[in-house]
């Protein structure tokens, strides 16, 4: 079989799958399948096109980043048992951080590595861990041709004045702005749109992505024009254990008054807040909606009142709401995040039918409702795929 590898390195999770090529790319994988729990207990879950789910733990010890190694290592084990005759004729991964120059998808070869490797600071949970698997394939597979895919890049549409900071010029200047990641994932979601909601789709739309990274985005005829993520993955929503907005005083007050150095804001910032640190219980959502206790409610209703504010600013970079279209692993199976958005947002004329909601029907708004309301499972990985044979002309 030849096909295109696609693997979507996180924080803590790997996500691969394979897209047999022949004459034309294939829909779906004929084998897919994730890593979670890097840094903790690492475990694979499998899925091949017969259907087959295989679920194992990744033997593995060490730092987070010998975890990573030894994940991507098993999953090149498991490719090779499960398809023997594999021809990979390219591989495609994620980039999170493209910075200003890379507005579409990129051949990567050692110097735009080199260039990649300086974003590493604007998104250490993702960066290194992306770069890891493009230098692990390049290790193991020279001769295969590889395509970064960047968050960044469907962010470049948005006009000067969204993506810039109120900062000095000379600051400016140095690229210190608005960037806006999820992109693949916005990218993918607008082009299903006009098949669900029709005409609808070219007008004000705002896309949430709630994954355990989250953020949203306004679109205006089916491109970004702001979002709530910016010169990092930190801006904007609540997120699994990042702050989202923050009043930058609270920075200064923890150095002055707390002695906390860039290593601690770091850790305070992307690991130790968000739905886990405001509910001290957990970072998934699924248990915190689970709960019973005060400090898990309080943590999902400041995640749901944080869209809801975001959304009233989007709407306002949009020019309006025609639709409002919920994505990512929260959005796609939370109908109690989405109820609770939706009143918060009843003043815009915005009302979703319950059991639509509750049955995670692709339209979920009511018949009087003015806005669409939709969800949309996201596929990053097809859109790595697809970026990649087209980059290369497969
Ligand atoms: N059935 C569900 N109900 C509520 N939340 C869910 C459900 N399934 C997944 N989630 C939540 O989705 C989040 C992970 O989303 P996902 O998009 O897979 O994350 P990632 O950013 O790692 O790609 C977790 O908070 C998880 O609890
Ligand atoms: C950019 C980002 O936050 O990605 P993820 O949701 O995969 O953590
Ligand atoms: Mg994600």
């Amino acid at each position: 079989m030849r096909a295109i590898l696609v693997l979507n390195a996180g924080s803590s999770s790997l996500k691969f799958a394979l897209y047999a090529i022949d004459a034309e790319l294939a829909a779906s994988p004929a084998f897919s399948g994730q890593v979670e729990g890097i840094g903790a207990t690492p475990e694979i879950t499998l899925k091949t096109a017969s259907g087959e789910r295989v679920r194992e733990a990744v033997r593995t010890s060490g730092s987070q980043a010998e975890q990573h190694r030894d994940a991507l290592n098993h999953v090149f084990a498991l490719l090779k048992e499960h398809h023997p005759e594999l021809d990979i004729v390219a591989a495609g991964h994620r980039i999170v951080h493209g910075g200003e120059r890379h507005s579409a998808p990129t051949r990567l070869d050692a110097s735009v590595l080199r260039e990649l490797d300086s974003f590493t600071p604007l998104a250490p949970l993702h960066q290194p861990h992306n770069l890891r698997a493009v230098r692990a394939v390049l290790a193991l597979m020279p001769e295969v041709p590889q395509v970064g895919c960047f968050d960044t890049a469907f962010h470049r549409s948005q006009p000067a004045v969204a993506q810039a900071f109120a900062l000095p010029r000379h600051i400016s200047a140095e690229g210190v702005k608005r960037y806006g990641f999820h992109g693949l994932s916005y990218d993918y979601v607008a082009r299903q749109l006009p098949d669900i909601i029709g005409a609808r789709a070219q007008g004000a739309v705002v896309i949430a992505h709630l994954g355990n990274g989250a953020s949203m985005c306004a679109l205006r005829d089916g491109k970004s024009v702001a979002s709530t993520m910016g010169f990092t993955a930190l801006d904007g929503l609540v997120m699994g254990t990042r702050t989202g907005n923050l009043d930058p005083g609270v920075l200064l007050y923890l150095m002055e008054q707390k002695g906390m150095d860039a290593k601690a804001l770091t850790n305070l910032l992307y690991k130790e807040s968000g739905l886990l640190g405001v509910s001290g219980i957990s970072q998934d959502m699924r248990t915190l909606l689970a709960s019973d206790a005060r400090e898990a409610k309080e943590a999902v209703e400041l995640f749901c009142y944080r869209i809801a504010r975001e959304l009233g600013s989007l709407a306002a970079a949009a020019g309006g709401l025609d639709a409002l279209v919920f994505t990512g692993g929260i959005g796609e199976h939370a109908a109690p995040v989405r109820a609770k958005v939706a009143e918060l947002a009843a003043w815009m004329g915005l009302n979703i039918d319950a059991t639509a909601n509750a049955d995670h029907a692709p339209r979920i708004d009511a018949s009087d409702s003015r806005v669409a309301v939709v969800v949309v499972p996201t596929d990053e990985e097809l859109m790595i795929a697809r970026y990649t044979a087209e980059t290369l002309g497969l």
